[in-house]
């Protein structure tokens, strides 16, 4: 059996292979649409192609120098946008600052992983490797395991720890730049590893939504910097069977959690083998109460479904979150407009946000369509935006690059639009439905 330390440096030889495979996969990849336009474009035509394309040049935010200079030092896109609304008698002004975060994974997918969040001393290692103490606040025990246990857990942590790390610094830019609300992209704490529909090692990224490593970490980030947290993760449910659900955690900006929201559909196109692993959420249409504003989270595929979104915005949501892992092939031209139009359908802001890069797993999979088997789902190809009610939408993030795109919107505008274009009160789907029901009922055959 391959020693602690072989199984390390044999994960960094192959560290080494995936990152150079990694860079020259990033190579040919447009960097985004919006830098394509700006370069192609004639200036005088520019403002003209942004007004129908987008719905015009939306404000862009002035951020404090030291946030850009540290997103630059730290390698991640920093943009920022505005979305106003018209002054009111009756109402102030309900000015809130979201953030979406879109991240590569840092390691290569194959960086073994052991028993990163099963047993209580795991999560006690994890904790003093991850938060860089000497001590934790259970006991020095936990330090004599650490150096004992070291070469076993390493491997995982450092993954683990490397994303959580890389989430932490991208959250300390956007608390610099006032952000009320953060959301990461789907199943941001691995790498999206359903494609492949093995079982092991990726089922051991799941964790509890309520007592879980990465919720806790979040509890941290949200008391430290006063940010309401959405952190989509790999959900174990252990009181229920240990079944695993995809789902999104919200916590307040006071560190409580506020609850969860399970991903409701579930993909069953090319290479995402979801129903692999966890199947139809059963936690509805959920709605959060935060002091920022009444948000709710949506995620990935459940953008393809119009009825999705109505039923979150019914709920009261002003701003739904789209958490999501999704690949040019299969969805890019859908991209701009599924979420977008869901803000002017529902009068709120939507947030799509998408993970960066290619992922290459070791082993082969097929996508049971006949062709050659592969190891890479795809480029996730970013592009994260916000749209607004009034059909305006900010420009998408990088397609390549790691980045946090901070919007600053006035909740005002969803009542405004609505008030303005009234499709609530003028959609007659209920009213036809029973209408119809009624005719059949009363007289059959009508
Ligand atoms: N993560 C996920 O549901 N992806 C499916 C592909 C898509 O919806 O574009």
């Amino acid at each position: 059996m391959a020693s602690a330390a072989e199984t390390m440096s044999r994960s960094r030889v192959a560290v080494g292979c995936m990152q150079f495979l990694f860079s020259q996969a990033m190579e040919g990849e447009l960097e985004s649409l919006e830098l394509c336009l700006e370069r192609h474009i004639p200036p005088h035509d520019l403002a003209e192609v942004k007004r129908i394309l987008y719905g015009g040049e939306t404000r862009k935010l002035s951020l404090p120098a030291a946030a850009l200079s540290s997103a630059q030092q730290r390698d991640f896109e920093l943009q920022g946008y505005g979305f106003d609304a018209a002054p009111e008698q009756l109402r102030r002004p309900r000015i809130v600052r979201v953030g979406l975060v879109q991240n590569k994974i840092p390691l290569p997918t194959d960086t073994a992983v052991a028993v990163q969040f099963c047993p209580p001393i795991g999560q006690n290692i994890c904790k003093a490797i991850y938060f860089g103490k000497t001590a934790c606040h259970e006991s020095k025990q936990i330090i004599w395991d650490v150096d004992r246990v070291c070469g076993f857990f390493v491997a995982s942590v450092e993954k683990v720890a490397a994303l959580h790390k890389r989430i932490e610094e991208i959250v300390e830019v956007a608390a610099m730049c006032g952000v009320n609300i953060i959301c990461f992209q789907e199943a941001w704490t691995m790498p999206f590893a359903f494609c492949t529909r093995e079982r092991l090692p990726w089922t051991e990224f799941a964790e509890s939504a309520e007592g879980g490593i990465t919720t806790k970490f979040c509890q941290e980030l949200a008391k430290k910097y006063d940010m309401v947290v959405v952190s989509p993760i790999l959900e174990r449910d252990e009181i229920h069977g240990g079944t695993l659900w995809n789902t999104a955690v919200v916590i307040s900006n006071s560190g409580a959690l506020l609850g969860k929201s399970r991903k409701n559909h579930i993909p069953r196109v090319g290479d995402f083998n979801e129903s692999t692993y966890y199947m139809e959420g059963n936690t509805g249409h959920p709605v959060f109460q935060t002091q920022f504003g009444t948000i709710a989270v949506n995620i990935c595929f459940g953008r393809h479904h119009p009825l999705n979104w109505l039923m979150y915005s019914l709920n009261g949501a002003e701003i739904i979150f789209n958490p999501s892992a999704t690949i040019g092939t299969l969805s890019e031209s859908l991209w701009p407009i599924e979420a977008r139009n869901a803000a002017i359908a529902n009068h709120c802001f939507t947030c799509p946000i998408n993970r960066v890069g290619t992922e290459y797993y070791k082993n082969a999979f097929t996508s049971g369509d006949g062709g050659e088997a592969h190891h890479d789902l795809g480029h996730f190809y970013g592009s994260s935006y916000v749209a607004a009610p009034d059909g305006s939408r900010t420009p998408g993030l990088s397609r390549t690059r790691d980045g946090l795109l901070v919007v600053e919107m006035d909740l005002n505008l969803c009542r405004q639009v609505s008030d303005k274009w009234n499709f609530k009160v003028c959609g007659r789907h209920m009213v036809v439905g029973l209408m119809d029901l009624n005719c059949a009922v009363k007289s059959p055959g009508f």
